[in-house]
């Protein structure tokens, strides 16, 4: 019978290992492996699933016997060790049992002894990996709310501000992120959040409405407006009355569209396309971008009054490579529901195949990762996706990429509850010199995710990493954009100043010798949210 079980055995009896070895290969043809030092041992107990270490209590140790495997305990808890006792030893039993190791072997061997010595050995590893595996799915439960699912501390962040924007039902709320970050998943979180869970959430994609339809989409039109309008028709926004309309890619909306949501936004009514009477409504708006909305300002192309008016809570969803604490819970949840979805078993990844996982930059986000599953889970109805197994970009991106070291991928993965092959130890690394300064992101964003910001000088988006952290090497790429420099560093100034005030202005204004009237109007200007 082929045993799905790892032994080791540390014994330097050449004997007493050959003996053991044909005692155990009577009942089983198990992988068995020996070794004839500490340093072995603990090399191959870290990086190996093994079940069963048996330790002779002379193997070569700097400490006596019962310390060691006191140490090796604690060390290696997912091991059931079973300590081999030489004649003249019999003494240290009790010792033994005291460190709750229940199995021991006497020597000269006996295979009967051995054989349930063995056998109850496996039962209890079993049962203690089962529990340690419980264990870690609890601590490995991620958050979710509202159908989404992250452990992330900004993910945390931004379920709780969801929460407490969702209280509030009139302002208007920004949400920015990169597409696939789930900007969408956001604001129907923010309205199921809402007491307008109850009416319709109306989502309006702007990008993808062709201009010259979309303000009919949206306002409607009365009989008559235009050739082909034989009757009147409610725009989306009166659907979205006593509800929520979410507009996504804002920054797609041509000027004078621009104009009359503004109007909705200011007055609360509008008027359909055609129509001369004004209609009230009540809807609560929520906008979404990927662009940069400021810029689009300055270039003239967004409305100033607008952007101001949509953005009274700016709202950022990092993109997923700068959360990859996120990873593990996410592909468990999209095996989940898609191995649920097409009838078949669940399936894991093997290491090397999550390690590629975590080393791709997901330009797509987490639509790329859900799209990614799908295709596995289609694709490959083995229980083990291997690294060859995946799309070639994935696994060249992942080859190539150095951004996640092998530490960080294995801390990764460590708590993830995707059942993997044997998890890595987690090793405090030691610290040489202090972390690197975080990289920088739009202050604005920033503030949200209540993280401290550096007082660095910002880098423009045309500059490098290399030029970040001194505003003269912004001029290493050519030009720079002054005011949007200046702009941001402002921002950042005060940002900071909120922060170390905790939200008090007045404390924050003497901080950065400013008057208060002069810091609460740079606040409401640059758009600053504060908690
Ligand atoms: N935190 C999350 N948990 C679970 N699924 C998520 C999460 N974030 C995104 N998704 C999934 O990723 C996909 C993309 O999400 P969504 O459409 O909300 O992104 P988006 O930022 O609005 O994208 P786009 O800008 O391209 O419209 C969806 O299928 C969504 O279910």
């Amino acid at each position: 019978m082929i045993c799905p079980h790892q032994f080791l055995v540390a014994d330097n009896d050449p004997q007493g290992i050959l003996l053991l070895e044909q005692q155990l290969q009577r009942d089983c043809s198990c992988t068995l492996q020996y070794v004839h030092n500490q340093d072995r041992l603990e090399e191959l107990a870290y990086n190996q699933d093994i079940h069963i270490l048996f330790y002779d209590l002379k193997f070569p140790s700097e400490t006596d016997p019962i310390t060691k495997l006191g140490q090796l305990q604690h060390k290696f808890p997912h091991l059931t060790i079973v300590p081999l006792i030489s004649a003249g030893m019999d003494i240290l039993v009790k010792e033994i049992l005291g460190l709750q190791l229940f199995f021991y072997i006497p020597k000269p061997l006996d295979y009967s002894e051995v054989s349930i010595t063995v056998r109850r050995a496996l039962e209890t590893n079993s049962i203690n990996r089962g529990a340690n595996r419980e264990q870690e799915n609890i601590k490995a439960k991620p958050h979710s709310f509202e159908g989404m699912t992250g452990d992330s501390i900004p993910m945390r962040q931004l379920f709780d501000l969801i929460s407490r924007i969702a209280d509030d039902d009139y302002s208007t709320v920004l949400i920015r992120g990169e597409s696939g970050t789930g900007k969408e998943m956001v604001a129907k979180a923010i309205h199921q959040q809402s007491k307008r869970r109850k009416r319709n959430f109306v989502p309006v994609n702007c990008a993808a409405i062709p201009e010259e339809l979309l303000e009919s989409e949206l306002f409607g039109y009365s009989k008559g407006a235009f050739t082909g309008a034989t009757t009147n028709k409610i725009g989306r926004i009166q659907y979205a009355d006593k509800g929520t309309l979410f507009l996504d890619e804002i920054g797609d909306m041509k000027p004078s569209l621009q104009a009359k949501l503004l109007r909705v936004l200011q007055e609360r009514e509008f008027e359909p396309v055609g129509g001369l009477k004004a209609t009230p409504v009540d809807t609560r708006i929520l906008a979404a971008t990927h662009c940069n909305l400021e810029k689009l300002v300055e270039q003239g192309r967004f409305r100033e009054d607008l952007y101001y008016r949509l953005s009274v809570i700016p709202l950022n969803i990092p993109p997923l490579r700068e959360r990859k604490e996120d990873l593990p819970h996410l592909v468990s949840l999209f095996v989940e529901n898609y191995s649920l979805k097409r009838g078949r078993d669940l399936f894991s990844f093997s290491r090397r195949a999550l390690d590629t996982l975590a080393s791709h930059q997901w330009p797509g986000n987490v639509r790329e990762l859900e799209n990614l599953i799908q295709h596995m889970s289609v694709l490959h109805a083995g229980a083990i996706i291997e690294f060859d197994d995946l799309p070639e970009k994935i696994r060249n991106r992942g080859l190539s990429s150095c951004e996640t070291g092998r530490d960080e991928r294995q801390a990764l993965w460590a708590n993830s509850h995707v059942p993997p092959e044997k998890k890595p130890p987690q090793i405090e690394p030691e610290r040489t010199e202090p972390p690197p300064p975080k990289k920088m992101r739009p202050p604005i964003e920033k503030s949200y995710q209540n993280k401290p910001l550096p007082l660095t000088a910002p880098s423009t988006s045309r500059s490098n990493s290399s030029s970040q952290g001194s505003p003269f090497s912004c001029w290493e790429n050519g030009k720079i954009d002054f005011n949007e420099l200046v702009e941001s560093f402002e921002k950042q100034l005060i940002v900071r100043a909120l922060k170390i005030s905790s939200g008090n202005k007045k404390e924050a204004a003497i901080l950065l010798g400013l008057k208060r009237t002069t810091l609460l109007e740079k606040i409401k200007k640059k758009g600053i949210f504060v908690h």
